[in-house]
């Protein structure tokens, strides 16, 4: 069975959707202050890391837990729709992600959100 991570066409594209991902983000100006002061290229490895083995590729995660990775950030809710949409659009429209692929991706997204986001509505309850 051909794995969602070669049909996007294994690291290389990875890392070529993750590049752009972050080019995407930091142009948005209420997401970039996130940024301030990180090391990208850092970050950008650890997603890569990520996002090949949410894929099924072999690489292995080795970056923080997500909750600890984000904790103290204040993320919200509206906030991380719009980088999960940033993600999602670069895999589809700019990369012809399949739709098979694309959902995997929304639902780990769907998944991992209450490890991220720390101002939502729900919170504020
Ligand atoms: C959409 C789902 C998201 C995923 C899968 C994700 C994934 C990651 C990963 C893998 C790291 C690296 C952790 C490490 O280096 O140990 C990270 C760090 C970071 N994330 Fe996210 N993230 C997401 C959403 C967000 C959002 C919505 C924001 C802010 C708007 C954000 C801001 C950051 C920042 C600033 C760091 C750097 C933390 C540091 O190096 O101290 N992330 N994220």
């Amino acid at each position: 069975m051909v794995s969602h991570y070669e049909k996007v066409g294994g690291a290389p594209t990875v890392r070529d959707v993750v590049d752009r991902f972050y080019m995407l983000v930091l142009d948005e100006p209420d997401l970039k202050p996130y940024f301030d002061g990180i090391d990208m290229p850092r970050l950008k490895r650890h997603m890569v890391m990520l996002l090949c083995s949410v894929l099924g590729g072999p690489e292995v995660y080795e970056g923080h837990d997500l909750a600890d990775a984000h904790r103290g950030m204040g993320v919200t809710g509206e906030h991380y729709e719009k980088v999960g949409g940033l993600l999602v659009g670069v895999l589809r429209d700019e990369y012809g992600a399949d739709e098979e692929v694309v959902q995997h991706v929304v639902t780990v997204l769907g998944q991992v959100r209450g490890s991220i986001v720390e101002q939502s509505a729900e919170a504020a309850e």
